[in-house]
């Protein structure tokens, strides 16, 4: 499916906005299809205190601030005080509106015969949810239209509701299958086919594909995008040397990571051991990237380790709890400040011995050379691989970042190389299966004149992670490497390449495979 407008509106200032850097500042007016400007109205009052208004407060803070709808909307519900079921009709609606997005406004393109760029920003999210709750959640036709034409004239957009009444019952005409079979008519394309039936946009439909096909299993594709659109279980982690998976837990526990288990409640936050830190959410498969490194050997004490690119910290937890087990010592780094201070809180449940800094990993190289024993690079990526966890993302990453992405990627992980002491391992890991994000920056930077310099070789990652994880990992053939998935091992789709820098007195020798 096209994106039918980039991803998200301009960057301004917002709650639960992303951190990355590189906002834009104030909305402007985009262009017709005709090269005119478009008036965009003024921004209308805050929605009401209600699910629909909640969901609507959030589908609109992604569209226009960028705002992550998993760190919005736990805040809009507090704020309006929604009970638990105006609470879950809200989750509801924002995630299965955010996740469908593409879907809908090919919809109410067609529906409206009028382009999205020729439809107010306001009356586009109110048909954006209007469209949900006909297609997909079974309210009734009458009370869909109706609820949500009350709701844009909740938030002043009075001049609207006459073109959202007639937009939304023409929609109501047809099921959601019906309107895919309309859209699919338009469509040869297999991959567009699959991205109009998924909702996700053609290129990551591509990309996914491309991943699945390097390692011989292209077939599995259908049954991945459909695990994209369910939202997954919370999976929780407990950090070795504070804390235990509850033994009234046991069977909860996940099958791959030793350290993990599913979360018995809906709101992770009221247990007391996730509220002192010592328990975290983590995905099953964030936690198999952190292990894979810290288990690959055991670990020998004053062994020092950085984790590269840490915010928020998930994995820098984990891996700060598995060297002080074993005597090590964690540098965690990260380039964002308002991410870095987010890696200290996460860190802080582990005492204050670990060093938390604010540097361009780009240059630990030249810092830092041969210092580290091991070295985490969980990379900045499309995050292709959490679509299921972010409802939002699929829509907001284009095709057009990927090399810059791959880029950044290959220049940390040269750094990395650098920091590495001889005999060092390196673990390179991205949320992504982009053949373009993972096998191909890994294959590049070896083949390099830096990585041939310091013989860098790639260990057998499928081997170590066998001996860590409690089920054994149906894994495709990947040059040692692993691809994790979503619709095969319950986690995100985690790609994990453990490499070694040959050691001069090979005090420690790994399996390693051939280049
Ligand atoms: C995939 S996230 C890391 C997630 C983290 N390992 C965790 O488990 O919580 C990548 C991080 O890299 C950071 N980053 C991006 N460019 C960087 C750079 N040049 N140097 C260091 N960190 C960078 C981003 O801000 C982001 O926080």
């Amino acid at each position: 499916m096209k994106n039918v407008r980039g991803g998200g509106g301009p960057r301004s200032g917002g709650a639960a906005r992303g951190g990355e850097p590189g906002g834009s500042g104030a909305q402007k007016p985009s262009p017709s299809r005709t090269g005119a400007p478009v008036e965009r109205p003024a921004r209308r009052s805050r929605p009401p205190a209600t699910a629909r208004g909640v969901a609507l407060e959030v589908v609109r803070a992604v569209a226009r601030d960028d705002a992550y709808a998993n760190l919005l909307l736990p805040v809009a519900i507090r704020r309006a005080r929604l009970g638990s079921a105006d609470a879950g009709l809200a989750t509801e609606l924002a995630y299965g509106t955010l996740r469908r997005r593409g879907l809908y406004d090919a919809i109410i393109v067609e529906a409206s015969g009028r382009g999205l760029d020729r439809i107010d920003a306001d009356a586009l999210d109110v048909l954006r949810l209007g469209a949900h709750q006909l297609l997909a959640m079974r309210v009734p036709a009458h009370a869909a239209v109706g609820e949500t034409v009350e709701l844009s004239r909740a938030i002043g957009a009075h001049r609207a509701t006459g073109f959202i009444n007639a937009v939304l019952r023409r929609i109501a005409q047809r099921s959601e299958r019906e309107w895919v079979d309309v859209l699919l008519a338009h469509e040869t394309d297999p991959d567009a086919r699959l991205a109009i039936e998924t909702a996700h946009p053609a290129w990551v439909v591509s990309a996914l594909r491309s991943a699945l096909e390097r390692e011989g299993r292209g077939g599995e594709l259908p049954v991945l995008l459909a695990a994209d659109n369910v939202s997954p279980r919370v999976t929780l982690v407990a950090l070795p040397g504070i804390a235990d998976i509850p033994p009234e837990l046991e069977t909860a526990r996940t099958r791959h990571s030793p350290l993990g288990y599913l979360s018995p409640s809906g709101d992770p936050a009221a247990d007391p051991e996730v509220a002192a830190g010592r328990v975290r959410v983590q995905d099953e498969g964030s936690q198999l990237a952190a292990l894979a490194l810290s288990r690959a050997r055991p670990v020998a004490a004053g062994e020092h380790w950085l984790d590269l690119c840490a915010g928020p910290g998930g994995k820098a937890a984990l891996l700060a709890a598995e060297a002080i087990a074993g005597g090590a010592t964690l540098v965690a780094n990260e380039v964002v400040p308002a991410r870095a201070e987010l890696v200290r809180k996460a860190l802080a449940p582990l005492g204050d011995g670990i060093e938390v800094r604010t540097s361009d990993g780009r240059t630990v190289g030249a810092t830092d050379p041969g210092r580290f024993d091991r070295i985490l690079l969980d990379a900045p990526c499309t995050g292709l691989g959490a679509l299921r966890r972010r409802p939002e993302a699929r829509w907001r990453k284009t095709e057009a970042d990927v090399p810059s992405l791959a880029a950044l990627q290959a220049e940390l992980l040269e750094a990395a190389i650098g920091a590495l002491r001889p005999g060092g391992l390196l673990a390179y890991v991205t949320c992504s299966p982009h053949p373009a994000e993972t096998t191909e920056v890994v294959d590049r930077v070896l083949a390099g004149d830096a990585a041939t310099a310091a013989g860098v070789r790639r260990v057998d990652t499928a081997g170590v992670l066998a001996d860590v994880v409690r089920e054994a990992l149906d894994l495709g053939e990947l040059d040692g490497a692993v691809q994790l998935w979503p619709h095969r091992h319950g986690g995100d789709a985690m790609f994990i390449q453990l490499l070694e820098r040959s050691a001069t007195d090979e005090a420690h020798p790994l399996d390693t495979l051939p280049e």
